[in-house]
C-alpha cells in the first residue's frame, strides 16, 4: 500500500516520520505549496507533485481549516475522479463539507503534536465505504503515534478537538507555571524546568496504571494529599483561583471554536 500527503507542515511532518519507522507503507509521497517545506525526507518517502499524490491508495489531508475550500474548490476534477480513501486531520470541518467536492470514504482524524515524539492521542471517525483493510491500515498510521481511539458520531469529535487537540498547550501552560513558581521561590531555572516536566511526566504515567487499576484521580490526589500539610495548602489555592473551572472551560471554549470552524 502507498500512502500521499498533502501538507507538510508540522503534523504532516510528524505523521510522515511515525509512518516511516513503522514502514507501515511500500512508499510514501508528500506535496506542499511550499516547496521549500520539504526537507531531510526520512526513508521510503518522495517529493511529488499533486497527481503523484493522489494515486496512493491512502491520501492524507493536513492543510489548515481556512486553505480548505480554497484547495476543493481547485482540484475538484483531480479530486472526483478519486475513489479511494481520503484522511483529513483538519481541525473542524465537518463530513459534510468535504461532501460537496468528495465522494470517496473519508476518515476524520483528530491528532495532537505529541505525535512528534510517538505520543499523540487521535481520535478517527469514519465516513463511507471502507474496506476493513483501509481502515486497519488507517489505524496502525495513527497507532505508530500514540494512542487511538475511534468515535461513532462525528460531532464527538469537536471535543476532542477541545480535549486532546488543543491540551498540549495547556499543558504547556501549566508546565510554565510551574516552573515560574518554583523560580518564584529561588530554584534555579533549569532546576525548575526539569522538576515541572518529570512531575508532569511521572504523574501521566502513575494516572496510567491507576486507570488499570479501576483507582481514581481523586485517589491518586489524596495519596499526595496529607492532613495538616504542603499539598491540602497548594490544593486550596489552585480551588480558590478557579483552577478546575478554568480547564474545564478551556476545553468547553475551543470545542466551541471547533464548532464555529466547521461553520456551526
Ligand atoms: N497542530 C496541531 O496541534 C493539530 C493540527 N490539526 C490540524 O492539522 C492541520 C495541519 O496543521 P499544522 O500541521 O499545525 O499546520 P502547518 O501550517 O504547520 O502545515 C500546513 C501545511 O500545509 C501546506 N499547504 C497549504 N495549502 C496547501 C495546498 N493547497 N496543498 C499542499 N500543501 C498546502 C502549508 O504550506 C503547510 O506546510 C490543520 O488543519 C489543523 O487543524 C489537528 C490536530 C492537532
Ligand atoms: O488550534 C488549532 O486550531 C489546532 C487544532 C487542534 C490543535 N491545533
Amino acid at each position: 500500500m502507498t500512502l500521499g500527503v498533502i501538507g507538510y507542515g508540522n503534523m504532516g511532518q510528524a505523521i510522515v516520520r511515525g509512518v516511516s519507522r513503522k514502514k507501515l507503507f511500500q512508499e510514501i509521497v508528500v506535496f506542499d505549496v511550499i516547496a521549500d517545506k520539504i526537507r531531510r525526507l526520512p526513508g521510503g518517502t518522495r517529493e511529488g507533485s499533486l497527481d503523484d499524490v493522489l494515486k496512493a491508495d491512502l491520501v492524507l489531508l493536513a492543510i489548515k481549516p481556512q486553505d480548505v475550500a480554497g484547495f476543493l474548490e481547485k482540484e475538484k476534477e483531480k479530486l472526483a475522479h478519486r475513489h479511494l480513501p481520503l484522511i483529513s486531520i483538519v481541525a473542524g470541518l465537518p463530513v459534510a463539507f468535504y461532501r460537496q467536492w468528495l465522494t470517496c470514504p473519508l476518515a476524520r482524524v483528530i491528532p495532537n503534536t505529541p505525535a512528534q515524539v510517538g505520543e499523540s492521542a487521535s481520535v478517527v471517525y469514519f465516513d463511507g465505504d471502507f474496506s476493513e483493510e483501509h481502515k486497519e491500515k488507517i489505524k496502525q498510521i495513527f497507532l505508530s503515534l500514540g494512542l487511538v481511539e475511534v468515535v461513532a458520531k462525528e460531532e464527538l469529535l469537536h471535543a476532542v478537538t477541545g480535549l486532546s487537540g488543543s491540551g498540549p498547550a495547556y499543558v504547556f501552560l501549566f508546565l510554565s507555571a510551574l516552573a515560574d513558581g518554583g523560580v518564584m521561590e529561588g530554584l534555579p531555572r533549569d532546576i525548575a524546568k526539569r522538576l515541572a516536566i518529570q512531575t508532569v511526566l511521572g504523574s501521566a504515567k502513575l494516572a496510567l496504571q491507576a486507570l488499570s487499576e479501576d483507582k481514581s484521580f481523586e485517589d491518586l490526589k489524596d495519596m499526595v494529599m496529607s492532613p495538616g500539610g504542603t499539598t491540602a495548602r497548594g490544593v486550596y489555592a489552585l480551588e480558590n483561583a478557579g483552577f478546575r473551572a478554568a480547564v474545564m472551560q478551556a476545553v468547553s471554549d475551543a470545542t466551541k471554536r471547533s464548532r464555529e470552524l466547521g461553520g456551526k
